[in-house]
């Protein structure tokens, strides 16, 4: 059987902290992403899912354990990676196209080739029209698809996506999930995808992988078997989506409330 894509195996990450102490944020954590599965990451407020995230995109390396892509160890960026962050890198100074071609220019794609992708891309998103608009000029909602066009302009088989829409209002957050979910869905990417928000996790998601409070290891894994394609507000008004959300958030709940213990302890 075929290795799986990305395996972290017990992996660890220990961050230096004050007056000599060590801070471990990520303690023995394994999971594993198939090539084209779709994996949402969820767990409590500051509990080591996006130094998880950085783990696989080879921005930190892991302290101890192993962290595997392709079956190789990851020691730098993986090629064929994609990343999108809560606050996006779209680049204030150039226009939509330009935004959107800087990554093929980047990997030495001639001016021309760039922006021909770009274009295609920008329709894809539903941008066509605002190719020369500059980021300041578009609304949030829109900015976001060019953060995604930019993204999925390099044809990359793992997207790594840190809570891209969290700061989204809560319709156009639904309407980019549905996006998505319509873009990546024959691109053949694995998608690993953190947030804090459970429903979105299960719109999204064919795996919710559990995290514990601070240091995150895994707790649970929850299939899920909603079927495709999915329309994500239409989805979570059915039965089906209510039950796998009663189920995770009986394992989340658990965390949650211990995260929140320790906060309390460490204000009092
Ligand atoms: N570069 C770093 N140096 C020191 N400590 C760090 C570093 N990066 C993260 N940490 C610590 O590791 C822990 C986990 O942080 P991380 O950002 O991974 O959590 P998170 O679950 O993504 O948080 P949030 O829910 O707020 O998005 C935190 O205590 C954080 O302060």
């Amino acid at each position: 059987m075929a290795p799986p894509l990305i395996e972290l195996i017990g992996a660890t990450k220990r961050f230096p902290s004050g007056s000599g102490s060590v801070h471990t944020a990520v303690r023995e954590l394994s999971m594993t992403v198939d090539p084209g599965e779709f994996v949402a990451v969820v767990g409590p407020t500051g509990c080591g899912k996006s130094t998880t995230l950085s783990l696989v995109s080879g921005l930190q390396p892991a302290s101890a354990g192993q962290v595997r892509v392709n079956g190789d160890e990851v020691t730098a960026i993986p090629d064929g990676v994609g990343y999108m962050f809560q606050t996006d890198a779209v680049m204030p100074w150039r226009s939509v196209l330009d935004n959107v071609a800087s990554g093929p220019r980047f990997r030495g794609e001639s001016k021309a080739d760039a922006r021909a992708k770009a274009a295609d891309w920008i329709g894809r998103v539903g941008l066509a029209g605002f190719e020369k608009y500059y980021p300041h000029q578009l609304s949030g909602g829109m900015r976001k698809r060019v953060a995604l066009a930019q993204t999925l302009v390099t044809d990359p088989k793992i997207l790594l996506m840190d809570e891209p829409f969290s700061a989204l209002d809560v319709q156009t957050r639904a309407l980019m999930q549905d996006e998505l979910l319509r873009l990546w869905s024959g691109s053949g990417a694995a998608v690993i995808f953190v947030t804090h928000d459970l429903d979105e996790a299960i719109a999204l998601a064919d795996k919710v992988v559990v995290l514990t409070t601070s240091p995150a290891t895994v707790k649970d894994v929850f299939e899920v078997p909603l079927e495709r394609p999915r329309k994500v507000e239409d989805l979570r008004l059915t039965e089906e989506f209510r039950k796998i959300y009663s189920d995770i958030w009986e394992s989340l709940r658990g965390e949650v409330d211990k995260a929140r213990q320790k906060g309390a302890t460490s204000v009092a």
